[in-house]
């Protein structure tokens, strides 16, 4: 048969028969679900995580997946439902996999294949459209081939363009893990079940009008993200980082945030640029400067001596003591703007000298003892995500200083059922945690903004908090027993509801910085995970209008697991990192522009408010009409749950935002603070204010925002954030910034800091904050505990 003759009618129908054929249908099913989904299952450690629904998923669609094993097909066929995998058809080369007879014979009955045209030779060109016609889903590798390197590669424009020609959402997969686990060249997974997570994200349309190429783009990035996620958020094995980094545990880039080659974009987003003007006088457009390289960077030599290097070594096994320069650095420093601002100078006063991994709780006591007899530092390290300066070891510290890196303990270890309690490991970042939690139906609940690169550990020593916290409390709240190894011994402390044995020891635990010694694990609360989650989006015509209703809601009987509500230049800012809106979505932006303009409300004073609703249909609906009536009640309106849903979908990505500003000569960071309801417009006016007057006096057009977050009985939790141009001195200029702005807060009546703790960034404020004889209570407790300061000394309180 000539392929590039177009065929008639009936061999045109006989042709494609074979895709939806109910009789061919059933031994694949056979061989897909009997033989090998089982075979790949066993020889590989398989996750399937998701972010949507996928059984609600309208066929037909479009799998897009990066490309890197021969094991991704049945990778994809066996991680999706057996209504979207039944005749899903696989794109195949059609220059390797329908040349050969036999091999186009096997691959069609196994994945149901359609031939792709990598070779620029269309003669299959519109089988693909006539699928999708045909209502058969498609699975296509938008990379056109396997990634030699395992990395994802640029991606082709012919699985968007498709979608938008057949208007078909697509359905974003990322595989992670199957490179390492059978990579090209190799026709057998290698030994010992390596780890794979097969990551399924939202369903994506084309938005209106938009080109194959952007939409290609936004696929892709979202594969990149779900890989990211993958990767950073696996158990024991995914934290594993594989190949040819040296250690073996995962960290963030040592210059930023985040994962390598994960980043922010702009480009998809028109409001972004021209806002990002007129807030601060940047043109984003500008190339960016990159930071230094890793070779530029100055690190002083570690000065451990052989005795403690050998004793380390003893203990943990050479593979678990590092002394290499990229584990130091990784280990000096937090991600707060001071902390990225100075390694991109290369501004390293003090690097730990030597980093360890221990295994267990019996690993830390044996290196809590030696570290102490031979009077050196040790410097607890979790996600190392913290930005108040909790990590950097004392610039003139003469002394050893061991960074202690939990993260090999990251196990769920038990969950008592009957009480709601799980006992987990402090080095388990959160999400280890959540899926181990999420395999047995239960949540922790705790989701701070940091959650996919901090762990329970770090969250316990900065009392921290989640976006969700309304609900599931503080981890104040939800911790419920811990142990810590501490010089001479281990405090344990068992899961009590609540407990009068004098002054808490828990409560001295929690915010400690690693100052009283090492947290092992925690016993804490977790829920069931509940049937209904929603964020849902609302507007109010004001900033005291969106204040007012926060109050009450937290008042009412509604009980809302997230309340939260931004001021106008935080709307704005929101509204402008929105990306491209066409045809319906803008429609309707135009039509709600309308409707709050023949309401009076002035546009530049809106105020954006997201409600998270958690429980039982039911509940979830009472809560809804309470929520809704008091919004009314202040003059507010609902807009959907659209906005909410993205808001919830792209809130850890937020962060990102920070290194790419950086990389164009901007300085952003963020201050909060809590206080009660009373004082909560005065703070925010004085903050506002001082924040604008230390602009004034640098003589920088800057930015500051705000939201809401954290409601309760009698108060809540302000969150500014903060950006500005900066010049030759960054360091001095935001160190004025950020003074002005933390004194606002004692001065109006807030905290130093709601949930970012002390670390040395908000010590010079503690004793505003809790009084002479509140610090001098303090520093008893840490003397007493610690007489030689070998736990990560002059955090909280410095050396007086
Ligand atoms: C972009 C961004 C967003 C953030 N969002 C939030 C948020 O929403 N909510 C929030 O609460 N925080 C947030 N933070 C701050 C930070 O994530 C928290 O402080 C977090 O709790 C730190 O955890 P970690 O595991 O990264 O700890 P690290 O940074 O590694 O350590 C922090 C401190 O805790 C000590 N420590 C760590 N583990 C232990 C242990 N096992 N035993 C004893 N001491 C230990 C360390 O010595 C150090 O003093 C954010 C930070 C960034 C950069």
């Amino acid at each position: 048969m000539n392929l590039k003759m177009a065929p008639s009618g009936t061999t045109r129908t006989k042709r494609y028969r074979r895709f939806n054929s109910r009789a061919l249908a059933i031994p694949r099913f056979c061989i897909q679900r009997m033989m090998l989904k089982p075979l790949v299952w066993s020889l590989t450690s398989v996750r399937v995580q998701s972010e949507s629904d996928v059984n609600k998923m309208p066929l037909p669609f479009i799998v897009v997946a990066n490309h890197a094993s021969h094991l991704d097909t049945p990778l994809v066929i066996g991680a999706l439902p057996r209504r979207l995998s039944r005749y899903l058809a696989a794109g195949a080369a059609a220059d390797y996999f329908f040349e050969v007879r036999w091999r186009k014979w096997l691959t069609s009955l196994v994945f149901n294949t359609f031939p792709v045209d990598r070779t620029g030779n269309r003669s299959h060109s519109g089988v693909s459209r006539e699928l999708l016609r045909r209502g058969v889903p498609l699975l296509i590798f938008p990379e056109g081939g396997r990634s030699a390197s395992g990395r994802i590669g640029s991606f082709k424009p012919g699985a968007a363009a498709l979608a938008i020609t057949c208007d078909v959402p697509c359905l974003p997969v990322a595989i992670v893990g199957a490179h390492e686990a059978m990579p090209r060249g190799k026709n057998w997974p290698v030994r010992g079940r390596p780890p794979i997570v097969v990551s399924i994200g939202s369903p994506v349309r084309a938005e209106p009008d938009e080109t194959a190429g952007a939409f290609t783009q936004r696929l892709a990035e979202e594969i990149r993200r779900l890989h990211a996620r993958s990767d950073s958020s696996g158990d024991s094995n995914s934290r594993v980082v594989r190949g040819d980094q040296m250690t073996a545990v995962k960290h963030m880039k040592w210059w930023g945030w985040g994962d390598e080659g994960v980043s922010f974009e702009y480009r998809n987003k028109p409001e972004f640029a021209p806002f990002v003007q007129k807030a601060v006088g940047l043109d984003v457009t500008t190339p960016p400067v990159p930071p230094l390289s890793f070779d530029e960077l100055e690190v002083p030599a570690p000065r451990i001596g052989e005795q403690l290097q050998e004793q380390l070594t003893d203990i943990l096994g050479a593979e678990h003591v590092h002394t290499d320069k990229m584990s130091r650095v990784v280990h000096t420093l937090g991600k707060g703007i001071r902390d990225l601002l100075r390694i991109r100078s290369s501004d390293l006063n003090r690097c730990p000298d030597v980093v360890v991994y221990p295994a267990d709780e019996e690993q830390v006591r044996l290196v809590v003892e030696a570290a102490v007899e031979a009077d050196a530092v040790v410097i607890p390290f979790g996600g190392g995500s913290n930005i108040s300066g909790s990590l950097e070891p004392p610039p003139e510290e003469q002394r050893v200083v061991i960074s202690l890196d939990l993260g090999r303990m990251n196990q769920v270890l038990e969950i008592d059922e009957n009480s709601g309690l799980a006992r987990i490991q402090a080095g388990a970042q959160g999400p280890d945690l959540e899926r181990a939690l999420a395999a047995r139906g239960w949540t922790i609940g705790h989701f701070p903004d940091s959650f996919a690169h901090s762990t329970l550990g770090g969250w316990i020593a900065t009392r921290s908090s989640g976006m969700q916290s309304d609900k599931y409390g503080d981890i104040a709240d939800i911790v419920r027993g811990l142990r810590l190894v501490r010089s001479g011994g281990t405090v344990a402390l068992r899961p009590l509801p609540s407990t009068s044995t004098g002054p808490s020891i828990r409560e001295m635990i929690l915010g400690s910085e690693g100052r009283l010694g090492v947290i092992t694990e925690a016993t804490v609360n977790v829920h069931r995970i509940p049937p209904v989650r929603k964020v849902l989006a609302y507007l109010f015509p004001s900033w005291d209008a969106g204040l007012a209703a926060m109050r009450e809601i937290s008042e009412s009987d509604a009980s809302p697991s997230v309340t939260r509500v931004s001021d106008a230049p935080e709307t704005a800012f929101s509204f402008a990192t929105r990306t491209a809106s066409k045809g319906l979505k803008s429609a309707s932006t135009k039509a709600l522009t309308k409707v709050l303009t023949m309401r009076g409300w002035d546009l530049d004073q809106l105020c954006l408010s997201f409600i998270g609703y958690e429980g039982s249909e039911s509940h979830v609906k009472y809560e809804k009409k309470l929520v809704k009536r008091i919004v009314s009640k202040h003059g507010g309106m609902y807009i959907g749950e659209g906005p909410g849903a993205l808001y919830d979908q792209k809130k850890f990505d937020t962060p990102y935002i920070r290194d790419f500003l950086l990389d164009r000569g901007a300085a952003a960071d963020v201050s909060e603070t809590a206080a009660p309801w009373s004082k909560l417009r005065h703070l925010y006016d004085t903050t506002m204010a001082a924040a604008h007057s230390a602009y004034d006096d640098l003589g920088v057009r800057g930015w500051i925002m705000c939201h809401l977050s954290h409601s309760y009985h009698s108060g809540a939790c302000l969150y500014f954030t903060f950006a500005f141009v900066h010049g030759d001195e960054p360091l001095k200029q935001y160190d004025h910034v950020k003074s002005a702005i933390q004194q606002a807060f004692i001065d109006a009546g807030g905290t130093l800091s709601h949930h970012h703790a002390v670390g040395v960034e908000h010590a010079p404020w503690l004793t505003d904050d809790i009084s002479e004889e509140g610090v001098s209570l303090m520093r008893g407790l840490f003397e007493s505990a610690d007489p030689r300061r070998n736990f990560n000394p002059d955090k909280i309180i410095p050396r007086s």
